[in-house]
């Protein structure tokens, strides 16, 4: 180990008294890197996030940052430590303007300077920031509203950034755009552990993919060798038994 950014080690996490949902999960996120989690529903898939973001404390097992065990630290510190989490769904205020929702992003800051900087950054990562950034949040258009959310979890500099379904709801025109802005993000530094139901698309995107299933890695490995995977292929990405294109 020892060169991983990000590392959940044999988590086990649940709700309540409810059995578990993370039964002994292992995930590495490289700096630098996106690292998708792709399986069926309920594997886990989110759970995890919330686990590496400190929203839930697990039952056992170690979540490490930079080597450094955060395991139990609350989501503001885990913030401040380096991690940004992005939520399923659209987290915008609609009737706030793009550069107030960026902004909200910064509440842990007090260095204006750092600020300015942040902003100058995120609008020169995300083009339509910068154009819209005066307008209602509410007027874009939900691929766009993703890349809000997208610059303001960056306002923090954030070592990695935590993203859970970054396509839900969105078009293939708008998904594809949102999948480019990741590719920045991690061109910009920043590593990203993501999770998505569009497998295949994730997958095309990241450097890593896991397989989760009931709570565990089912399969683990650079993202192109699970493309490439016949069987995974036809159990989660949607190849046909019979489509010869999938060999
Ligand atoms: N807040 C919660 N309270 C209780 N149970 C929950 C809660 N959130 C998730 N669960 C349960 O935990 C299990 C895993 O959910 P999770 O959302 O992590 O799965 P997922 O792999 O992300 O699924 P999906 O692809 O459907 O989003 C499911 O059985 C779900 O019902």
């Amino acid at each position: 180990m020892g060169s991983d950014l990000l590392e959940l080690v044999d988590v086990e996490a649940g709700y309540g008294r409810a059995a578990l949902v993370l039964r002994g999960l292992t995930v590495r996120v490289p700096p630098a890197s996106v690292v998708c989690l792709v399986g069926p529903n309920g594997a886990g898939k989110s759970t995890a996030l919330k686990v590496a973001s400190g929203m839930l404390p697990p039952r056992a097992g170690r979540v490490l940052l930079d080597g450094q065990d955060i395991t139990h630290h609350r989501p503001q510190r885990m913030l401040t430590a380096g991690l940004s989490h992005v939520l399923q769904g659209h987290s915008v205020f609609k009737e706030m303007t793009v550069g107030e929702n960026v902004l909200l992003g910064a509440y842990t800051m007090r260095d204006k300077a750092a600020i300015a900087e942040r902003v100058a950054f995120v609008k020169d990562l995300f083009p339509v920031v910068a154009q819209r950034w005066t307008a209602l949040a509410g007027a874009l258009s939900g691929g766009q509203q993703k890349q809000v959310e997208f610059a303001r979890s960056l306002m923090v500099s954030p070592r990695v950034v935590l993203l859970d379904e970054p396509s839900m709801g969105l078009d293939p025109k708008a998904t594809s755009t949102v999948f480019e802005q990741v590719v920045r993000m991690r061109e910009a530094g920043t590593a990203v552990l993501m999770v998505e139901q569009n497998a295949r698309r994730a997958l095309e995107t990241a450097d890593f993919g896991c397989v989760l299933d009931l709570g565990r890695v089912h399969i683990s490995g650079p993202a192109a060798d699970l493309l490439a995977d016949r069987r995974l292929g036809e159990l989660y990405l949607g190849n046909r038994r019979t489509d010869p294109s999938s060999a």
